[in-house]
């Protein structure tokens, strides 16, 4: 390690104090690739560079900030998931998760859910209803243009991405939007209890109640998704016939599975043995997870990026105008009647880009190993025991791969000047994100349906004032928006927000 770049180093402290130092001009509270981003800025580190976490944890970090590295870690190669991942949200996704496993059992998993996102279920299926829970949303955002009240856009947007998800995985309304579901709060409780990160606080997580809380909520989901399981493969039975051409969601590919290991056979999934339903059901959670929290962060942080830039708001409005046609009422039908159209956009497409480039919700982290040592300028260095994060928040902010990195230019994703590997905020190679088409096309029709319709406008300074600030630093990049951790890197505060109707 010593041999490596990295921030000062102390013998007896280690890097505790190079650490604090930058750690003490941002907020507290902020999401750790934030903290990272300003320690490369901050020492002018390299493409890569190592740091201990103690006293926080035993791991040794290697961050790697460059999109080269990053291709020779996880595409060239791809180096399984770093256990410390697992720590954390395994108590929302179980443990035979997607996201969690590794080598052949991942692979198989892998197969069996993409079917779940081809562009053709994608287009036909998934973007009306996509479109139907944004008429909810758009109805919700228009009652409170009525009442004028400060909300959070984050519950709203979160709603609207969990009732997609539900139908999406399970071909179930949750009706999140408009009422009280019991899974929907499970998730809700689980993902709050998930550890949190405070640079000045290493003992936050330390509340003996937390895991017990945990492990109560994710007894109690897999028994309400058994439940859902059981009563899907008993309707299986009823369209036997068109069965397999019809049904791609999520809990019907892993019901298929499950005939396809009894010979084609529909055996009563009761009698199922218990690695069959840990699979699916595991699996059932990490689409829900993975498939609301990253997409409704993103989707506050377009929408506020949007009224803080009126220009890129106007381009994105002439945009739909041209392609869906005056009538704002009429999206909702044109996109339903050619879906396609949503590929026509891309002014709304760059804006989307540049939001998950400046606010990238999730990235990887990976354990490193003796076959996977990372080539700089022609030497080698091991990531053998490292925990090896590729930050793409830090790649992101580099002014060598996108000049005048810290400002809103959705433009310069018109161009063809970014490097081929820069722009990861789905991660690439083998592990990259499997629903980033879903995600990309619910965007899409949010935009189109909303932005229209809708100025939405940060109200940070006057929740300030309600809840109170302190002295401590309160800004990041001049902006109090900044990303916190939340099992996903979440807005601030529920972005706080008023909504007034397009003038
Ligand atoms: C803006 C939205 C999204 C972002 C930024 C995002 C980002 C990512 C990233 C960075 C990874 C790699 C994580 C890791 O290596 O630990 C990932 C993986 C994954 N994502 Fe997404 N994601 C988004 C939306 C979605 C949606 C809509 C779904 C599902 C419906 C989804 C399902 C998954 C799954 C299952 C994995 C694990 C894939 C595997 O390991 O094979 N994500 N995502």
């Amino acid at each position: 390690m010593r041999n490596q770049p990295q921030p000062p180093f102390n013998f007896l402290l280690g890097h505790i104090l190079s650490v604090a130092k930058v750690a003490q001009t941002i907020p507290f509270d902020v999401h750790p690739h934030i903290l990272v981003s300003h320690i490369h800025r901050f020492y002018n580190l390299g493409p890569f560079f190592v740091f201990d976490t103690w006293p926080i944890s035993r791991d040794k970090v290697l961050v790697i900030a460059d999109p080269d590295l990053a291709v020779q870690v996880a595409q060239t190669r791809s180096l399984d998931k770093h256990p410390a991942l697992t720590d954390s949200i395994r108590h929302i996704v179980g443990a035979q998760s997607l996201i969690l496993t590794s080598g052949d059992e991942w692979k198989r998993m892998r197969n069996i859910f993409n079917p779940g996102f081809s562009s053709s279920h994608l287009m036909n299926v998934l973007a009306g209803v996509i479109v139907d829970e944004g008429i909810i949303f758009c109805g919700k955002l228009s009652r409170v243009t009525e009442t004028g009240e400060l909300v959070r856009l984050e519950e709203i947007a979160t709603e609207l991405t969990v009732d997609v998800i539900g139908r999406v995985v399970l071909d179930m309304e949750f009706h999140a939007q408009t009422a009280e579901n019991e899974l929907v709060s499970l998730f809700r409780e689980s993902v709050r209890l998930t550890k949190t990160f405070s640079s000045l606080n290493p003992f936050t997580n330390l509340n003996p109640i937390r895991p017990i809380r945990a492990w109560w909520c994710a007894k109690k989901m897999d028994r309400y998704l058994e439940k859902v399981l059981v009563k899907r493969f008993a309707s299986l039975e009823d369209d036997a016939p068109t069965r397999k051409k019809n049904r791609k969601h999520i809990i019907d590919l892993a019901l298929e599975e499950h005939i396809k290991e009894n010979n084609g056979e529909p055996v009563d999934i009761r009698a199922a043995d218990d690695s069959f339903k840990r699979m699916a059901i595991d699996n059932i959670k990490t689409f829900i997870f993975a498939g609301h929290d990253t997409t409704s962060s993103t989707i506050c942080y377009i929408f506020y990026l949007l009224s803080q830039h009126p220009d890129c708001m106007a381009e994105v409005r002439r945009e739909h105008d041209e392609v869906f046609g005056v009538e704002v009422d009429m999206a909702a039908e044109r996109i339903k009647q050619s879906p396609h159209l949503l590929n026509k956009l891309p002014y709304s497409t760059a804006v989307i880009k540049e939001v998950l480039r400046l606010y990238p919700a999730a990235s990887t982290i990976r354990r490193g190993d003796a076959n996977t040592p990372i080539t700089v300028d022609g030497i080698t260095y091991p990531t053998e025991s490292f925990l090896v994060w590729i930050v793409n928040h830090t790649i992101s902010r580099r002014a060598d791969i996108y000049p005048n990195p810290d400002d809103f230019q959705p433009e310069r994703f018109l161009s063809d000047d970014i490097p081929k590997d820069a722009w990861r905020p789905f991660e690439k190679g083998p592990r990259n994100c499997i629903g980033q088409e879903l995600a990309m096309l619910e965007m899409r029709i949010i935009i189109v349906l909303a932005a229209r319709k809708f100025d939405i406008v940060g109200a940070y300074d006057e929740r300030g004032r309600l809840v109170g600030r302190g002295k401590a630093p309160d800004t990041v990049y001049g902006d109090r928006a900044y990303q916190m951790l939340i099992a996903t890197a979440k807005p601030r505060d529920g972005m706080p927000v008023f909504v007034k109707r397009a003038k």
